[in-house]
């Protein structure tokens, strides 16, 4: 214990697990933690009077164990013997050899093979923050230093594990990004830029990092030095395969924020179960592919340049669908080339992830073969590019047994014929048997006993066995081991040094093999960086194919990249909601046309539930797959690049983050207000509805006021149920009224979803809350109301209609009945003092209601029997 203790104290914020003989073991309250996350017992000892806790698991099942210790948030320690029990008689040495955490882990249990596992570290410098994120299990190492809702952004799109922050930030930390990460804090001497520099410096062998274009980003490099820093920290120091930092380049990204990624839905969604951008279009084969995918959602291109190359590809492989399949068959077959060589570096491959290796790298020469061969220029570099690895495949072939296990120390690891001494000890220990038959017939002749039987057990070793009706036959050298009932065993010269060799053999046979794993593993170094050059590659091509699938599937188009500034999209689809709209229905396109000049603004109203906010969606989902290189779902688009995206939908609840809903709404709209661009898409989602419809229709007004007469002049759709709003186009030109088309029927509302230019003037909303089950008496109210409403012209009248109309119904509905009882009630309730009634006294008067109002429904249902 006393040696727990010292250990326990130098990571008194992980849980340890400590090796004890073949368990690994936690006391106290990491006891009490541990049973809970892993449903072990929770026992007590006794350690020299004191009561301790204790929960432990066998040593060979900790990669059962450490992914949910790690999925559940815990840091954890882990502590071995670091020298052989056997060797030592006094207690043996231990150390932490690994402390894992949710950002920096290795094992295939805890990480998620379609989405990177990202440590983060943040600076706060004196005029930016720094970032920093690394994916230890993939060697992606990446910097950027921006204000702070820049970083938010990031934080948003790499959704990191783990936040390193230094301590002094605490409390800014979570009040600028919430409360949602895994955070844990650094010393303050860490995020310095010497320190930081000098680690960086020291991990690539270089002199500066101008070389990686990141040495301008003070602050950044320093968020990357604590990064490197919490590595060693946390025992990690086999890093060869980090062998890059860069830059996240803002300025080459369609600027999405995160309200917008949300919004979008891209590839998460705040609601269970909903169906995201990612889940509908990934039709990727491979991990990193599936990973690139992500990336390349949350920053769509805006180099035309490059968008053109993509859809070029994928064009070509839609025209080639032989090619098509063939890679992706080629694909198939490969497994995570980039979490494989990362634990080459790291020294935690096993002998069967080898062989993968070497499956995957064999299945890339077809893949270069054919992208060679191709007419297209991209797929040519890329085939170009894809390293053969001869070498490295031709040694695994020759050294490592195809049907390698997972466990070094389980043997049959090296192949046969690799080498010469492995071979002979391996003929000694497993050719055994012939080599104890042939001994057998020998001493069966010399002594002419005839039931003569040879056999070993765990206590007494080799030994020959005779039956006591032979006895007198045995030769004196041999040494009685053993008697038993109607037998005697001995042992001989011959059959002990026999044995001697055989036990050496299995020792030094599971020892050579280790030592030649080590090694390969070693020398397998060398092709870390062509590895990740191939997993890099076919990630590329992985999406390709996979916006290709997509586009053959949906029937989606090969959008135009131009310099302007037209958006022209000709029946569009939403890709999302066209997947899921019921059996029977289809999705009704829409086009939309967007320009400086004539058509700036696009004013969208139309009842409830009519599909304006699809068409604001599906018109922001179109311009960012074409983007990032896929094809879309309409009939034709033509897009002048966009460079931000901004979508805001009015009232979206962040109650989670201390915020007053019209605030939130507020803050994120004064975003974009003060962030627009020429080529700004804005999407505005009934912005205002979160107070009152007086101060709504007025902020609304001023906010699409303000967009047109911007000089930027962004195109924008904004959907509203304020009807009032369509009198701005008389006023500016470059408002255009559209409205969501429905067909009146009688008492019914088809909505027909085509979006048609004019303005509406109804909501229907009420036909929604009917169609939604809401009671008939509230529908005849609100139909009653709105009525009335509607024949008054103004608000101020409209509001003196409702407080009468609302009286004579208040009466009507609940008081105006001959009830002597309910007369009592209202004269109870009409007492009350609320200002000075206690919550108890509230619940009493309460009771007091019930049991008045029980006493007289009893009685109405004996009057009922009677
Ligand atoms: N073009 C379309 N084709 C088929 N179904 C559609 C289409 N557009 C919308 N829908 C369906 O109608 C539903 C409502 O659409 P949406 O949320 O866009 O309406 P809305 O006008 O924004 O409503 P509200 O004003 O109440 O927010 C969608 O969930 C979808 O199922």
């Amino acid at each position: 214990m006393k040696q727990y203790l010292a250990i326990k104290a130098k990571y008194p914020d992980a849980m340890l697990l400590f090796r004890v003989g073949d368990f690994y073991e936690t006391f106290g309250a990491d006891a009490v933690v541990a049973a809970r996350i892993l449903n072990i017992v929770l026992t007590n000892r006794n350690n020299g009077g004191e009561r301790s806790e204790l929960a432990g698991f066998p040593h060979h099942s900790l990669n059962t164990y450490l992914p949910k210790l790690v999925k559940a948030g815990q840091r954890v320690a882990i502590c071995d013997q670091l020298e052989d029990p056997k060797m030592t008689k006094k207690i043996v040495k231990r150390g932490v050899t690994e402390l894992v955490t949710p950002g920096v882990a290795l094992s295939d249990e805890v990480l998620n093979s379609k989405s990177n596992n990202f440590l983060c570290a943040i600076h706060y410098g004196k005029r930016n923050l720094g970032i920093s994120f690394l994916d230890v299990s993939t060697g992606e190492f990446l910097t950027a230093q921006g204000t702070q809702e820049y970083i938010d952004k990031l934080l948003q799109n790499f959704n990191p594990s783990e936040v390193l922050i230094q301590k002094k930030y605490k409390k800014n930390f979570a009040s600028d990004f919430g409360e949602d990460y895994h955070v844990f804090y650094l010393e303050d001497w860490v995020f310095k830029n010497d320190f930081a520099s000098e680690t960086l410096n020291g991990h690539f062998n270089t002199v500066s990092l101008k070389g990686f274009g990141v040495s301008h980003l003070e602050e950044g490099v320093i968020a990357s030095g604590a990064i490197l820093h919490y590595l060693a920290e946390t025992q990690h120091n086999k890093l060869q395969h980090i062998t890059a930092i860069s830059r996240i380049a803002e300025e080459e990204y369609v600027w999405m924020d995160r309200f917008t990624i949300r919004n979008l839905e891209l590839y998460h969604s705040t609601a269970a179960n909903a169906v995201t951008l990612l889940d509908v279009i990934d039709k990727t084969i491979s991990p990193m592919g599936g990973r690139l995918l992500k990336r390349w959602l949350a920053l769509p291109l805006k180099n035309s340049e490059k968008i053109k190359k993509r859809h070029e590809v994928v064009g070509y492989l839609l025209a080639h669908p032989e090619i098509l399949y063939k890679v992706q068959e080629q694909i198939k077959e490969m497994s995570d080339l980039e979490r494989l060589i990362s634990k080459v570096a790291t020294g935690k491959v096993s002998p069967r992830e080898v062989i993968q290796l070497k499956n995957s790298l064999e299945a890339i020469l077809p893949v270069k073969e054919t992208a060679l061969a191709c007419e297209n220029e991209a797929l040519k570099v890329i085939g170009d590019n894809l390293h053969a690895c001869e070498l490295l495949r031709s040694k695994i072939k020759e050294s490592i047994n195809e049907e390698a296990p997972v466990l070094v120390q389980k043997g049959n690891v090296i192949a046969k014929g690799f080498h010469k001494e492995l071979d002979e000890l391996r003929a000694i220990a497993f050719s055994g048997k012939d080599y104890l038959d042939n001994m057998l017939e020998r001493e069966s002749a010399a002594t002419g006993i005839t039931s003569l039987k040879i056999g070993n057990n765990n206590v007494y070793g080799y030994y020959i066995e005779v039956r006591n009706t032979h006895k007198d036959k045995v030769p004196a050298e041999w040494v009685r081991k053993q008697t038993l009932v109607n037998a005697e065993r001995y042992i001989t010269e011959e059959l002990k040094e026999y044995e001697a060799k055989i036990l050496g053999a299995e020792e030094k046979i599971l020892q050579l093999e280790q030592d030649l794993f080590s090694k390969l593993v070693l020398w397998m170094n060398d092709y870390i960086q062509p590895v990740q050059q191939n997993a890099q590659l076919i990630a590329q091509l992985d999406c390709l194919c996979s916006f290709a699938q997509q586009a053959n599937i949906e029937q989606y188009c090969k959008p135009e990249i131009e310099e302007g500034f037209e958006l022209q999209i000709e029946d569009g689809r939403h890709p999302v909601i066209e997947k899921q709209l019921p059996i029977g229905e289809s999705y009704v396109t829409n086009s939309v046309f967007l320009d400086r000049e004539e058509q700036q603004v696009i004013m969208i109203t139309g009842p409830n539930m009519s599909g304006k906010s699809a068409i604001l969606r599906q018109t922001a989902l179109i311009v960012l797959m074409a983007q990032m290189g896929s094809f879309v779902p309409a009939k034709s688009a033509n897009i002048g690049l966009v460079d931000k995206i901004f979508t805001r939908v009015g009232a979206s609840d962040n109650i989670s983050m201390g915020e007053s809903t019209f605030m939130v709404e507020m803050n994120e709209t004064a975003n974009i207000l003060n962030n627009i661009s020429e080529r700004s898409l804005v999407l505005l989602d009934e912005i205002g509805r979160g107070t009152s419809t007086y101060d709504g229709i007025s902020i609304a007004w001023a906010i699409s006021e303000y967009l047109h007469e911007h000089p930027s002049r962004p195109k924008t759709l904004f959907a509203t149920h304020y009807h009032e709003l369509n009198e701005m186009c008389d006023t500016f030109s470059r408002i255009k009224n559209y409205n969501v088309s429905v067909k009146e029927l009688e008492d019914n509302v088809l909505f027909l979803r085509k979006l048609v230019p004019g303005g509406s003037e109804h909501s229907f909303g009420i036909h929604v809350a009917k169609m939604a089950g809401m009671p008939q008496q509230v529908l005849h109210r609100a139909n009653k109301i709105l009525k009335k409403l509607e024949q008054s012209h103004n608000m101020e009248e409209s509001s003196e209609v409702l407080k009468k109309s609302a009286e004579e119904e208040m009466q009507l509905s609940f008081f105006n009945l001959d009830d002597p009882l309910l007369e009592d009630l209202r004269d109870e309730l009409v007492s009350i003092d609320i200002d000075t009634l206690t919550p108890v006294e509230a619940l009493m008067k309460l009771n007091e209601i019930k049991r008045m109002l029980s006493v007289k429904q009893k009685k109405k249902a004996e009057n009922v029997k009677n």
